[in-house]
C-alpha cells in the first residue's frame, strides 16, 4: 500500500483535482490519499479566526462570505451531474453554516482550531463527490478518528498505527482511501492540527503507521531544488537525498516539506518521493536511507530568527552555567536552533517570540542579555559536507560581502549554518547559488 499526499496547490483548482483523480487511479496498488485544504483556504480560515478573536465579527463575516463564494465557483467547475452538484453544495453549506454559528457563540482556542480544520474537511469531501461522479470506488477515512497528538503536541505513532490499521482491516475490500492532512485530535480529545504545512507530516505518519511502500508528496514543483525558487532565479531539482539531508533542509526552511515530516518515514524506512502534480512524468526527488552520495546538495533559509546574547565574565566558564541557561528555554518549551560560546558570552537563536519577555527576564540574573530579531539562518546541506574539500572556502568566498553574525559548523555532518540579517537573505542565497553551486 502506498501513501499519496496532494498539497493545497495540487487541489486548489477544479481541473487540478480532476488531475489528482487520474493520478490516484493510475495504478492498481492500494493507496491512502492525503489531501490538504484548497490553496489559500487555511490562510483565509486563520484570518477569520483572528478577526473573531479580535472581536471583529463584521470583518470575519465578510471573509466567510468571500470564502463561501470561492467554493461556490469551485463546485461549478468540479462536478457536472445535478445530483453531485447538489451534494457538493450541501457539503459546503454545512461547513459554512458551522462558521456562521461560531460567529454567534463565545470564542475559545478550541473553536479556533475547529475553524482551521474546515479546509481539509471540505477538500476531502468535495474530492469524494468528484470520485463518486466518476464512479471511482473509494472510502473517506476521517483523520479525526486515528490521527492524534499527546499533551506535548507530539504525534502518538503507536496509537495512530493501531487505530488506522484497525480501520483499514474493517474495510479490507477497499483499495482507495481518502483522508485529511493536517488535522488531528489532541490529548483533550479536541480538534487540533499538526501546525502549518502539516499535511506532509500526516502523510509521513500514515506511511510509517502502515509501513507503506512509498510516501509520495505531490506538489507544484518537480522535487526539492538546490535553492529556494521563490528567491533565486536559477535552481535545479535534486534527484536523491538522504533522510538526514532532507530533514535538515525541511527544518531550515525548504518550504516544500514540513519541518518535522521526515522522521516518521525514516523511522519505518519508507522512501519519500517529491513529485509534481502538473508534470507527473518528471523524476522528482527520492529521499531514502541509501541515498548517501556526499557533497553539497542544497541551501535553505529560515526567517523570523531571534538571537539572544548573554554576557557574563563571572559565570560563563563555570560548570553548570549552560545548564541553567538551557533550563530557561526548556521551561518555556522554546527550542534553540544555533548556539556559539566565547570566553565571556553565549549566543543562541530561537525561532519564536512567544515567550521572549519571560525568557529574557529569567536570563537576566546570569548576566547582561541582548535580543535581536529580523535574522535569518542560511543552511548549506549535504552528506559529509564538512569533509568535502573546498566547501567552506567556496561558501565563505561567495558570501564575503555579507555580514555574518554566527556560524554553526560541526554540529551535524550534514550542515553548515550561518546567521545573517534578513535584509541580506536574497543576496546571500544568490551569491551561494553562483559561488557554491555554479548556477
Ligand atoms: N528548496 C526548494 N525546493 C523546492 N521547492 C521549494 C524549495 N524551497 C521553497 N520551495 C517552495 O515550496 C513550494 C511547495 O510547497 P507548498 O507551497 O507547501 O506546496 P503544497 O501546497 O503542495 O503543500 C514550491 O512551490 C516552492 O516555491
Ligand atoms: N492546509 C494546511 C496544511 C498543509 O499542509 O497545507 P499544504 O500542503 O498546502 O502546505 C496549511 O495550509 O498549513
Amino acid at each position: 500500500m502506498k501513501v499519496m499526499k496532494f498539497g493545497g496547490t495540487s487541489v486548489g483548482k477544479p481541473e487540478r483535482m480532476h488531475q489528482v483523480a487520474q493520478l490516484v487511479t493510475a495504478d492498481a496498488e492500494p493507496k491512502i490519499v492525503v489531501l490538504s485544504a484548497l490553496s489559500g483556504t487555511t490562510n483565509a480560515l486563520v484570518a477569520i479566526g483572528d478577526a473573531i478573536a479580535a472581536g471583529n465579527r463584521t470583518g470575519a463575516k465578510n471573509k466567510i462570505e468571500e470564502l463561501e463564494a470561492h467554493y461556490a465557483n469551485f463546485i461549478k467547475q468540479l462536478v457536472e451531474q445535478e445530483e453531485c452538484v447538489a451534494k457538493a453544495t450541501a457539503i459546503t453549506r454545512e461547513h459554512f453554516e458551522f462558521l456562521d454559528i461560531i460567529l454567534r457563540i463565545s470564542f475559545s482556542d478550541a473553536l479556533y482550531k475547529d475553524i482551521l480544520a474546515q479546509g481539509e474537511l471540505l477538500s476531502t469531501k468535495l474530492f469524494s463527490v468528484y470520485l463518486q461522479e466518476k464512479g471511482i470506488d473509494h472510502l473517506l477515512l476521517p483523520a479525526l478518528e486515528f490521527m492524534s497528538i499527546d499533551v506535548n503536541e507530539e504525534p502518538e505513532l503507536p496509537a495512530i498505527k493501531y487505530k488506522l490499521n484497525k480501520l483499514l482491516q474493517q474495510h479490507s475490500d477497499k483499495k482507495l482511501f481518502i483522508t485529511q492532512g493536517y488535522i488531528c485530535r489532541n490529548a483533550r480529545g479536541e480538534v487540533d492540527n499538526l501546525k502549518r504545512g502539516g499535511s506532509d507530516y500526516t502523510a509521513s505518519l500514515i506511511a510509517a503507521a502502515i509501513n507503506a511502500s512509498v510516501c509520495e508528496i505531490w506538489t507544484d514543483i518537480d522535487g526539492m531544488h538546490n535553492n529556494d525558487p521563490r528567491v533565486v532565479n536559477k535552481t535545479v531539482p535534486i534527484s536523491q537525498l538522504s533522510f538526514d539531508e532532507a530533514a535538515e533542509l525541511a527544518y531550515f526552511g525548504a518550504k516544500i516539506l514540513h519541518p518535522t515530516c521526515i522522521w516518521p518515514a525514516q523511522h519505518s524506512n519508507v522512501p519519500v518521493k517529491l513529485l509534481n502534480t502538473m508534470q507527473p512524468q518528471a523524476a522528482g526527488t527520492t529521499i531514502a536511507e541509501d541515498a548517501q552520495s556526499t557533497g553539497v546538495k542544497a541551501v535553505a533559509a529560515k526567517d523570523g530568527i531571534i538571537a539572544i546574547k548573554i554576557k557574563s565574565s563571572r559565570m560563563l566558564l563555570a560548570y553548570g552555567f549552560l545548564r541553567k541557561v538551557f533550563e530557561v528555554f526548556e521551561k518555556y518549551r522554546t527550542p534553540i536552533d544555533m548556539i556559539t560560546t566565547s570566553e565571556v558570552a553565549v549566543s543562541l537563536t530561537i525561532d519564536t517570540d512567544a515567550h521572549l519577555p519571560e525568557i529574557i527576564k529569567e536570563l537576566e540574573p546570569f548576566g547582561s542579555v541582548e535580543a535581536e530579531d529580523n535574522l535569518t539562518i542560511v543552511s548549506v546541506v549535504g552528506n559529509e559536507i564538512a569533509e568535502t574539500p573546498e566547501v567552506l572556502k567556496k561558501l565563505f568566498d561567495a558570501i564575503s560581502t555579507i555580514p555574518v553574525r554566527m556560524v554553526s559548523y560541526g554540529g551535524s555532518r550534514h550542515n553548515i549554518s550561518l546567521l545573517i540579517g534578513s535584509e541580506y537573505k536574497k543576496e546571500a542565497l544568490q551569491l551561494i547559488n553562483s559561488g557554491v553551486f555554479g548556477l
